[in-house]
């Protein structure tokens, strides 16, 4: 249900070569758009919001967008196999937390949990959401979906029990950007990163992530339904998995939600 007339708006100076982009006043969800376009896309294509309706979370949970937040989804033709498909979700963390360094300055106290949360001063910044369609064990259609609190994050009463305090650029760092600007940049910076992954592999994803992931070598929780380990956090390996040392061994855990301790 999107309105206005999606534009493919020629390609400026700063927006990435081989990247077309779509902005749109109001939709259901960019990720729902990016389905319903894959289709009819010649190839890599930004879909951006300026008012997203019914957002989509992680594990079927709702994501709240006021105006002035950035909800935008990447749409994909990949091609790959899910597991490689899935590691674009480092690539994309990446993109956000670079993009908001350069808008913003070297000074912003911003970090990444795994597997695809963007932290300010410990705080959730930004999530990001991974679907999919496919065929014959190969992804045909990827959205990368990536929600940033611009200018507010939903009450603490609203989250889970245990889950990060929500915040927002313009309520924690008292800088405003726009959507639009946010959008050059996460495109720039995730085509750069992305060019890193098809040219070397998972190798330079990994080494960048971890250079800015939040609690590295502290105690942290991950829960996948029932079961709970807890232990070290020692890094992720080539797949993506979360390392995790635990009082029973190390152990590699492809997807989980991840608790920090208080403190
Ligand atoms: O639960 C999370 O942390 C992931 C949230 C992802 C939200 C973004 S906003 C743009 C895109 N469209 C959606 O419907 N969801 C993602």
């Amino acid at each position: 249900m999107p309105t206005g007339r999606p534009v493919t708006e020629a390609t400026g100076a700063a927006w990435p070569q081989g990247f077309g982009r779509h902005i749109l006043e109001r939709v259901d969800s960019t990720n729902a758009e990016a389905f319903r376009l894959a289709p009819s896309l010649a190839g890599p294509t930004w879909i951006m919001a300026r008012r997203q309706e019914n957002g989509r979370g992680r594990r079927g949970r709702a994501w709240i967008d006021p105006v002035g937040n950035f909800a935008a989804t990447l749409v994909l033709q990949t091609g790959s196999a899910p597991a490689d498909a899935a590691r674009l979700s480092f690539v994309a963390a990446l993109a956000v937390h670079d993009a908001l360094i350069r808008l913003c300055g070297p000074r912003l106290n911003i970090s990444l949990k795994w597997p695809n949360d963007v932290l300010l001063n410990g705080g959730k910044l930004s999530g990001i959401l991974l679907e999919s369609t496919g065929a014959g064990g190969q992804v045909t259609a990827l959205a990368i979906g990536i929600g940033i609190n611009l200018v507010s994050g939903p009450d603490t009463g609203a989250v889970e029990p245990g889950a990060l305090r929500p915040v927002s650029l313009q309520g924690e760092a008292g800088v405003v950007l726009t959507p639009d600007e946010v959008l050059t940049a996460v495109a720039q910076g995730f085509a750069h990163w992305y060019r890193q992954e098809q040219d070397y592999g998972f190798a330079p994803i990994r080494s960048a992530w971890l250079a800015r992931a939040a609690r590295l070598g502290e105690t942290i929780t991950a829960r996948t339904g029932n079961a709970e380990s807890r232990g070290r956090f020692d890094g992720i390996d080539e797949t993506g998995a979360l390392l995790l040392t635990t009082p029973r061994g190390r152990v590699a855990i492809p997807a989980a939600d991840i608790y920090f301790d208080a403190g």
